[in-house]
């Protein structure tokens, strides 16, 4: 089936009454745009999981702060439907902002605590404009499931917990980060880098793999870990740290040394010149 582009809501509502009539399952993977391998993995596990994907290509300015890029975010609509119709996309939904917002909304999803927490303390006011957008987009397309990246740990978590809390009648699917040969995650914002700051990015993932090795030798103190990390971050001199977090994988709760959880999220944000990079990792407790 070609891909089809629907840019309205009452028509991407239209278009799926009957695939729900029929009993047909719908995966919807909600996107930024500006689309790389690591949103195919999300693509291709809908695929394999649904009998009609869509994906939702949208540059949302709530989930912007004031000083963010929301203006210069990258954006290629004709490149993105090339790589979407080679992973056998159905349906991709790109509305304009005032399809998606007539008038200023007024409305919003805080998911309390989770929100304002690590990342959501760095960009005030992110993880509500996410929130709610994600639940428009769930009421827009009522999917079966929902397809996310472990890149963006805490948005993951915080879709999660919103997801449980208003009863909304989908799954979540998490997805693990997709890298590039040198370890470095798959992003948009990866393409504001230089050669030579490309070229120091790898410092985000080496952090990280040495703070699971110092997991994996038995070090649960978060302060100890959270050193790991910073150490091998300062033999970089183009990289600033953001956020370095080290939490409760499931909860995103500070960890007790005395009572460590099952596993332990890494969260990173680092500045590698103006461009502010992400990374995590997941290590289990042995
Ligand atoms: N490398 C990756 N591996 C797996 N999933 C990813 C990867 N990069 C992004 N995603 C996921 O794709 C979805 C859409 O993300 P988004 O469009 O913001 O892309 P992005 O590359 O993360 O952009 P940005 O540079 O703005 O962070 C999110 O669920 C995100 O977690
Ligand atoms: C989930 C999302 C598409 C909501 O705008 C965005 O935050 C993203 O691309 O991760
Ligand atoms: N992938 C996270 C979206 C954002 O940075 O706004």
């Amino acid at each position: 089936m070609p891909l089809e582009t629907v840019t309205k809501i009452a028509e991407l509502r239209e278009r799926l009454r009957p695939v729900r009539q029929a009993g047909q399952s719908i995966g919807l993977v909600p996107t930024m745009g500006y689309l790389h391998r690591g949103h195919a993995a999300l693509v291709d596990r809908a695929r394999a999981e649904n009998d009609v994907v869509v994906v939702s290509v949208f540059v949302n300015p709530l989930q912007f702060g004031p000083k963010e890029d929301f203006a210069s975010y990258p954006r290629d609509l004709d490149a993105d439907r090339k790589l979407l119709a080679e992973h056998g996309a159905d349906i991709v939904f790109a509305p304009s902002v005032e399809e998606m917002y007539p008038r200023p909304i007024t409305t919003h999803i805080e998911v309390e605590e989770l929100s304002v927490r690590l990342e959501g303390e760095r960009r005030p006011g992110h993880f509500r404009g996410v929130a709610t957008v994600v639940g428009k987009l769930f009421n827009i397309a009522l999917p079966d499931r929902a397809y996310f990246g472990e890149k963006d740990y805490q948005q993951l978590q915080v879709i999660r917990r919103m997801v449980a809390d208003l009863s909304f009648p989908l799954e979540i699917v998490g997805v693990p980060t997709v890298r590039d040969v040198d370890g470095v995650a798959l992003s948009s914002r990866n393409v504001y880098l230089s050669p030579v700051e490309r070229a120091a990015a790898p410092v985000l993932s080496r952090s990280l793999a040495a703070a699971a090795d110092a997991i994996g030798g038995g070090t649960v103190d978060p302060q100890d870990i959270e050193a790991v990390v910073r150490g091998v971050l300062a033999d970089e001199p183009l990289a600033a740290p953001d956020l370095v977090a080290v939490a409760a994988a499931d909860t995103l709760e500070p960890i007790d040394p005395k009572a460590p959880p099952p596993s332990i999220a890494l969260m990173l944000a680092v500045r590698i010149g103006r461009t502010r990079l992400l990374d995590q990792r997941v290590v289990a407790v042995p």
